[in-house]
């Protein structure tokens, strides 16, 4: 099925607020699931990522680079990088309280990003059209405002809390769902479990 390249929204495209009830500038999100490679927080070899909400439909998120994060020696794996980014980017639906999957996420490598460096990572909602929320996202190295290593575009689709329920392995799914932060972090998108 061919599908639109373009991941930048309509010109006239509402870029939304934050919901009336999402986290206010400076609160961290904690991890979603413990089982998540991005956020994790005692998953051995994921990236432990850490994310703060930022002004208006932004997050902020640090990756910190290490040696079992590598491709080229000394060097941060692309498909890592890409991997935080999906993560940063993801975590945008917590303050449109949507939950939404990654469809299509575009990365754009413009510098090496060594072991020992932290990437800064900003990302911002560009527009909602329908179930497509279109965001971008940019990332620094060892300073917020450090030169540009990495840019990447993304399309997420909103889902409803189903699409988890029904297409995730089933013993996964019923563990989540007995860790009241799983719950708790399906009740702050207001879905149901
Ligand atoms: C029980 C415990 C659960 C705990 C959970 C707690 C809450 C956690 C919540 C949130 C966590 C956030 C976590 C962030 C972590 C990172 C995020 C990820 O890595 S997600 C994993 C990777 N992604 C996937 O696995 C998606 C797989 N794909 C799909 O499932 C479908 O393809 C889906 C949902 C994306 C779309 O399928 P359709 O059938 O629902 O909808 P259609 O009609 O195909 O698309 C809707 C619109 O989007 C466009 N579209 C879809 N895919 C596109 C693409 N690749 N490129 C361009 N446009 C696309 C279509 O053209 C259509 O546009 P038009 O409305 O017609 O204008």
């Amino acid at each position: 099925m061919s599908r639109p390249s373009s991941l930048t929204p309509s010109p006239d495209v509402e870029v939304p607020g934050p919901h009336p009830s999402a986290p206010p500038p400076g609160t961290e999100l904690g991890e979603h699931y413990d089982g998540c490679f991005g956020c994790g927080e005692e998953l051995e070899n994921g990236l432990r990522l850490r994310t703060r909400v930022g002004e208006g439909v932004s997050v902020d998120t640090e990756f910190v680079v290490g040696p079992g994060h590598q491709g080229a020696p000394g060097l941060a794996h692309g498909g890592l990088l890409s991997c935080a980014f999906d993560e940063a980017l993801g975590a945008l639906g917590y303050l449109l309280h949507q939950p939404a999957v990654t469809a299509r996420l575009e990365t754009d490598f413009k510098r090496p990003v060594p072991v020992g460096s932290t990437l800064f990572i900003h990302a911002w909602c560009t527009g909602v059209e329908g179930r497509k929320i279109y965001a971008k996202a940019v990332g620094r190295l060892n300073a917020p405002d450090g030169p540009v290593a990495v840019e990447a575009a993304s399309l997420f689709v909103a889902v409803g809390f189903e699409h988890f329920m029904s297409n995730g392995r089933p013993e996964d799914v019923r563990r989540a769902m007995q860790n009241p932060d799983v719950v708790k972090a399906a009740r702050a998108f207001e879905v149901n479990p």
